[in-house]
């Protein structure tokens, strides 16, 4: 399926597809209610970063020129795959705590040993949900420093919660620590800063 079309590159993915198990609904439900009160945020995801997003950016990071072709073919990581083979996530902000949770299902296609999640999978997306909690204030951010432990195995294509929480703010700099959970809340399978 061609992922360029106009309709796609507007379509939000963190909300729920047929490759969705009951455990991923039940938590994207679980979340959803708590957005009620304006408490926590669902936040929308889309394949490419919006025109212009992050200009500036660019502008200091990337050649122009080399950026105009590359734009219509970027997708960004955890959304260049085909539903329910890759990262099948929603993340939830809460601004007043400085917190960001992401409900995640990984596919078959993070395989790293067999019948585990990639560590490199993790990392992912731990990067992603601890960059957005820090962007939630920074706007702009890169990450400079990412300590994980792998503290137990996931199991492919179960579900997890990863919980990212603003530690500290100093300047330009943001510390952030992020924790991943079984679905349940009873395994600590990562931790990370
Ligand atoms: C619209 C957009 C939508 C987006 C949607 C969301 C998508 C999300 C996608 C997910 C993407 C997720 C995100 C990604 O994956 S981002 C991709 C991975 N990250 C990078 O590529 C970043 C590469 N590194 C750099 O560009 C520079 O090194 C940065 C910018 C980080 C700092 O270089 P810069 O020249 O600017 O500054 P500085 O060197 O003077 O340092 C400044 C201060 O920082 C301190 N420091 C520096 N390094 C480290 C370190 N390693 N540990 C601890 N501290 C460190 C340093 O001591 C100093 O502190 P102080 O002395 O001032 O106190």
């Amino acid at each position: 399926r061609s992922f360029s079309s106009e309709k796609d590159i507007h379509k939000d993915y963190a909300v729920p597809n047929p490759t969705w198990s009951e455990d991923l609904r039940l938590l994207y439900e679980q979340f959803m209610k708590k957005c009620e009160d304006g408490s926590w945020e669902r936040l929308p995801s889309y394949r490419q970063h919006p025109a212009g997003g992050c200009s500036d950016f660019q502008a200091r990071h990337l050649d122009p020129s080399a950026m105009k072709e590359l734009t219509s073919r970027a997708r960004l990581f955890t959304r260049s795959f085909e539903d329910g083979l890759g990262f099948e996530y929603v993340m939830f902000c809460n601004d007043a705590e400085k917190r960001v949770v992401c409900i995640l299902q990984g596919g078959p296609h993070l395989q790293g040993m067999p019948g585990l999640f990639h560590g490199g999978a993790i990392l992912t997306i731990i990067d992603a949900t601890a960059g957005m909690c820090a962007k939630r204030i920074g706007k702009v951010v890169l990450t400079a420093n990412l300590n994980v432990n792998f503290k137990r195995p996931i199991p492919l294509c179960s579900v997890v919660v990863l919980n990212a929480q603003l530690e500290k703010a100093e300047g330009r700099k943001f510390f952030v620590s992020c924790t991943v959970h079984s679905g349940d809340g009873r395994t600590l399978h990562t931790e990370a800063t």
